[in-house]
């Protein structure tokens, strides 16, 4: 049973909680507040606020949320990650909203969603993006999903991990395709799978690819750019540095080589 496997079991008891929440409202959020539209020129940075997680522990348990998610956007990031996972990861709804409140770039509500209704409650808060994840889901499931959430308005990004994945996503005609480069049953993570799964994915322009995970300094960020990512998602990374804004800044600069 990988970690996957295991949030993905306690995450279908505690949704039983939920039932009775619907979004309020059904429309989607203009141009400039779409994260496909901000990741078109390439190089952008998807900011996490992550309070600890199942590989390592405590990052940052008692960080500032709104100080946090107002360093990321001041910095410029293309948008704000929210995990909001309670029993892996320490976040909650709470900080989403805090976030989504506060900032006018686009929110992702990062959790393992197994149930339309924690796509209601995401949109509740304030998030503009949610999560799938193809490894977490039956394909019938993965549609239904996809079509809800986009049916709300609401961007989403779905995670693979393979080709074989990747293959599921763009035939679900996913905008947003992450390649999680953190090996889930080892907590691993190798930047390479994102240079696998660029070398097969389609140069349309149809699809935009965002390395996720273990990138922790800027060559990580460079090395994932030049590999042909539009987007990187981070979190530890700039949890724990002392200048994160200048760290989003940095890799985010037209001056860095490409
Ligand atoms: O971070 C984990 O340990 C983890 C374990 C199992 C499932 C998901 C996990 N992380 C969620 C994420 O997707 C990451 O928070 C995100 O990609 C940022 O990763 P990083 O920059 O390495 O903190």
């Amino acid at each position: 049973m990988t970690i996957l496997d295991e949030i993905i079991a306690a995450k279908r008891k505690e949704i039983k909680e939920y039932q009775g929440v619907e979004s309020t409202s059904v429309n989607g959020f203009p141009g400039k507040f779409r994260l496909a539209e901000r990741l078109r020129d390439g190089r952008g940075v998807i900011a996490e606020i992550k309070r600890a997680s199942p590989s390592k522990g405590n990052i940052r348990i008692d960080v500032d949320v709104a100080e946090q998610a107002k360093i990321y956007e001041r910095a410029g990031a293309a948008a704000i990650s929210v995990l909001t996972d309670e029993l892996y990861f320490k976040g909650s709804m709470a900080d989403l909203e805090k976030v989504a409140r506060l900032v006018s770039v686009p929110v992702l509500c990062k959790d393992f969603i197994v149930d339309s209704v924690q796509i209601d409650r995401a949109k509740n808060a304030g998030a503009t993006i949610i999560l799938l994840i193809v490894a977490a889901l039956e394909q019938r499931e993965l549609e239904k999903l996809y079509s809800y959430a986009q049916a709300k308005g609401l961007e989403v990004l779905v995670e693979i991990h393979d080709r074989e994945e990747l293959d599921v996503a763009l035939k679900l005609g996913a905008e947003l395709i992450g390649v999680n480069n953190r090996n889930l049953k080892t907590f691993e993570v190798s930047l390479e799978r994102t240079a696998e799964i660029a070398g097969h994915f389609p140069d349309s322009g149809d699809s935009l690819l965002i390395s996720e995970s273990g990138i922790f300094s800027e060559s990580d960020a460079s090395y994932a750019f030049n590999k042909g990512a539009s987007g990187i998602l981070v979190g530890e990374a700039l949890m724990r540095s002392a200048d994160a804004g200048a760290w989003i800044e940095s890799v985010t600069s037209s001056e860095v080589e490409k």
